[in-house]
């Protein structure tokens, strides 16, 4: 059922929500980009281009940008919170005196607040107490925004505990070069989304010290089985594991050139440090803070996640990551399941 043309705001304009922009003024939507940068919105709004984040994409003329979150979000008929997990709290309360009691709330982030160890969900529930937890929308899957703004061929997944609300976010999205599925499982899509990442900057440290097709599938399989692991442990469905935010999204991350993690991977693997890798790339790679996260869930949990575990040891404790890989291969003998 279509919704007919209706104000959408989008929050913020990094690649993602540019990319979310493009999809909902693609669809006839009014869109308002929301952005702290001012010299950002200005450069949408006179040249159509957000050359920091998409260098190459002309954007649709009717996506409007502004600084005033009163502005984007006064009167919006849906929100689209596509913040970096680091900025999810302080943005989500800075929507809540302008949201209205109807308005559809969906995110588009993945990752989890470092210290709480919360689902971006959940903290969003927090800073709008106001607002129904079941009618917030987690949207997820293989989706590289570099590819979306080329209206290149895209699946992805939308998930509520109100399926109609789920159904709504589908509504606002789907054409027919963005396939839009809908599912009930936000803790299975959310945790699948995040976790990815960190299997995606192994696959990238892998890739850069050359050991070949073999380890990355090995990393990608025994990858997702600790995702399952914790995922299912968390309340997850063991069936969205294989679906688009479980197994879609950790093919796309670990295999394309485009995928920030892959490469923040394979520069470490280079010999660059973490400090020089998030600098050169200058834009967010959410596995490190997901491996911080997940290594500390995994403790949680009581869950095995040697993969997270090993890259923990890399990023954060000077591991060499040539005897990670040598330290996973020499684990005890093992049943597969
Ligand atoms: N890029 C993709 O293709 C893609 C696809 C799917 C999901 N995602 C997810 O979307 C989320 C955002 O990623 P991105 O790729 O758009 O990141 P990005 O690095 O391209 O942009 C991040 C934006 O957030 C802004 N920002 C940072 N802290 C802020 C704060 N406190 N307040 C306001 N704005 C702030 C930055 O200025 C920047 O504009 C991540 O969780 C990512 O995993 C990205
Ligand atoms: O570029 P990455 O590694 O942050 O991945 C982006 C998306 O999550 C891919 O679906």
């Amino acid at each position: 059922m279509s919704q007919g043309r209706i104000k959408t705001a989008v929050l913020v304009a990094g690649s993602w929500g540019t990319a979310i922009a493009s999809v909902l003024a693609d669809n006839g939507h009014e869109v308002w980009l929301w952005t702290r940068n001012e010299s950002q919105a200005a450069e949408i709004n006179a040249s159509h281009r957000n050359s920091r984040f998409l260098s190459d994409a002309v954007l649709s003329p009717s996506i409007r940008s502004t600084v005033s979150m009163e502005e984007a979000a006064k009167d919006a008929a849906a929100v689209f919170i596509v913040a970096p997990s680091s900025a999810m709290r302080e943005v989500a309360a800075s929507i809540r005196p302008h949201l209205g009691k109807d308005t559809l709330v969906v995110h588009a982030t993945k990752g989890f607040e470092i210290g709480s160890l919360k689902r971006m969900s959940e903290v969003i529930a927090e800073e709008l107490p106001a607002y129904d937890p079941r009618r917030i929308v987690v949207l997820s899957g293989p989706s590289h925004a570099e590819e979306v703004i080329r209206r290149c061929p895209t699946t992805i997944v939308v998930a509520a505990d109100e399926l109609a609300a789920a159904e709504s976010a589908q509504d606002l999205l789907i054409n027919s070069d963005f396939r839009v599925y809908t599912n009930d499982d936000v803790v299975g899509v959310e945790v699948g989304g995040a976790l990815k990442n960190i299997i995606a900057l192994g696959a990238g440290l892998s890739d850069g010290l050359g050991f070949g097709d073999n380890a990355k599938a090995a990393l990608l399989t025994r990858g997702l089985a600790e995702i399952t692991r914790l995922g299912m442990a968390m309340g997850g469905d063991p069936m969205t594991f294989s679906g688009l935010a479980g197994i879609g999204d950790l093919v796309v991350t670990c295999t394309s050139r485009h995928s920030r993690n892959w490469r923040a991977g394979s520069m470490l693997a280079q010999g660059l440090s973490l400090e020089e890798v998030l600098s050169r790339l200058g834009m967010v790679v959410e596995g490190v803070r997901t491996t911080q996260a997940a290594y500390r869930l995994a403790m949680q949990y009581k869950i095995t996640m040697p993969i997270t575990a090993e890259l923990h040891r890399v990023l954060f404790e000077g591991k060499d990551p040539k005897t990670a890989v040598e330290d996973l291969m020499e684990r005890d003998r093992k049943h597969e399941n």
